[in-house]
């Protein structure tokens, strides 16, 4: 695509024909679990041991078995013989028959035999025996050896984000190691002949750069990326072909800020052609819409338009699905984080699919949102947002109903 206009497709477009045909990243490196929060995992993990491994009280109290307390109360105790006391950490020696109990602690070994647990407020001991006044079903008050995990069930599996909770079981199975994909490397580029660096005492028309140093610490929160701001530079072909020339050496993925749509000095559709291909200049979106989609070397190189509102859009809605499909992480596009209802009224309009900034909030026990109002080119829309909702193309909303909301996170 190397027309002097866009071409506008639907972000679905996008997904189908660019983001899911980019291969991940293959490389893999061993890390300890305790260092893998939030890493994508490159193998399916299986457990080698089954949990809890054996019957297990979930209550103070005595193991007994579940029929010899049948029809129990106050009035009728059951009476049974104390055959001994569960310790912590070690297996009970020996069998409970009938008539029989034993002490046992809150994560203690049931012994064999018995099959329920009666919390100690419901007994009384009373010399060598034990009256019990409530009765039990089988499997009552205890976790069965293998209600948790099973030996040979996998536990995280491969393209899978790793959680605390992958950690908390990987940990709990004795698994100390994990093979994760290597981080995605991502190289940031400024353009921009008003562009000043945040320091500056800046001329009244020049621009502090929100843009990239914005982009580059939200990356680097993601456990999986590691992103850095490799060059600033004015508004000039050959200064950003060489700017991505030498991005592509150590990256995988190359974000140029600004100069992405069509004016005179917008060189990012220039520049990614002499040096690979643009696939797609334009998306049927508002805002966001001159988003350049170019290949270099067989990587991604994505222009995202100057406006902040549009580039935080844009790069929600294509880098980070485009960084998460390179990571290996196997779900990659944008999933709702939940449905709110909207306060405000939306016009029908136009036939971009429209993003409006929202904030958050609960009222009388409901998810609520506000819509944050104003255009491309402004900060406050997304100053104290939460996420976005979408409007599908030449549709409104009426105060009250129920969107989807995608938060801003990872
Ligand atoms: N004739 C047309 N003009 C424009 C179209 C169009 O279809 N036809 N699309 C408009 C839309 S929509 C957008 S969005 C913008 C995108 O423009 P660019 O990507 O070329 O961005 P710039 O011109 O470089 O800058 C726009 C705006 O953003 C500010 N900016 C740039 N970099 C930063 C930064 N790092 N930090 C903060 N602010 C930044 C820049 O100063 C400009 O004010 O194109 C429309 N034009
Ligand atoms: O897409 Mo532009 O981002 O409409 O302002």
């Amino acid at each position: 695509m190397t027309g002097r206009y866009m071409k506008f497709v639907p972000r679905e477009e996008i997904y189908e024909n660019y983001v899911k045909k980019l291969s991940p990243i293959s490389t893999v490196e061993i890390l300890d679990v305790r260092e893998a929060l939030g890493r994508i995992c490159a193998q399916d993990v299986l457990s080698g041991e089954t949990l809890p491994g054996f019957n297990k009280s979930t209550f103070d109290g005595y193991a007994v078995k579940a029929e010899d307390t049948f029809g129990a109360s106050f009035e009728t105790p059951a009476v049974l013989k104390v055959k001994g006391q569960v310790e912590m950490g070690k297996a009970f020696k020996g069998e409970i028959t009938s008539g029989e109990a034993v002490k046992i602690p809150t994560g203690g070994f049931v012994p064999n035999g018995a099959d329920a647990c009666v919390m100690i407020e419901s007994t009384k001991e009373i010399g060598d025996t034990v009256e019990i006044y409530a009765e039990v079903r089988p499997g009552e008050n205890l976790v069965r050896y293998d209600e948790d995990i099973r030996e040979g069930e996998i536990v995280v599996e491969k393209g899978e984000r790793i959680n605390f909770g992958h950690v908390y079981t990987l940990l709990s199975l004795g698994i100390t190691t994990i093979k994760v994909f290597r981080k995605v490397k991502v190289a940031v580029i400024s353009t921009g002949d008003e562009i000043v660096e945040p320091e500056s005492a800046k001329e009244l028309t020049q621009i502090r750069d929100g843009n990239t140093h914005t982009l580059v610490s939200w990356l680097n929160l993601f456990p999986g990326v590691e992103a850095r701001r490799t060059a600033q530079i004015v508004d000039d072909l050959n200064s950003l072909i060489s700017s991505i020339k030498e991005a592509l050496k150590d990256n995988d993925v190359v974000v140029i800020s600004g100069g992405s749509s069509v004016g005179e000095k917008d060189f990012t559709t220039k520049a990614i052609s002499s040096l690979g291909e643009v696939r797609y200049h334009g998306t049927w979106i508002k805002p966001g819409k001159p988003t350049v989609f170019g290949v270099c070397d067989g990587k991604p190189v994505l222009g995202l338009p100057g406006k902040p509102s549009s580039f935080i859009v844009s790069s929600y809605l294509f880098l980070f699905p485009i960084l998460k499909r390179l990571a290996g992480q196997k779900d990659f596009l944008p999933v709702p984080a939940g449905m709110v209802k909207i306060e405000d009224e939306v016009e029908a309009k136009m036939r971009r699919e429209r993003f409006f900034f929202v904030k958050v909030f609960k009222k009388d026990g409901k998810m609520c949102a506000t819509i944050i109002p104003g255009q491309s080119m402004l900060i406050s829309p997304f100053r104290k947002a939460d996420g976005i909702i979408a409007l599908p193309p030449g549709e409104g909303i009426k105060a009250g109903e129920i969107r989807e909301y995608y938060r801003f996170d990872w």
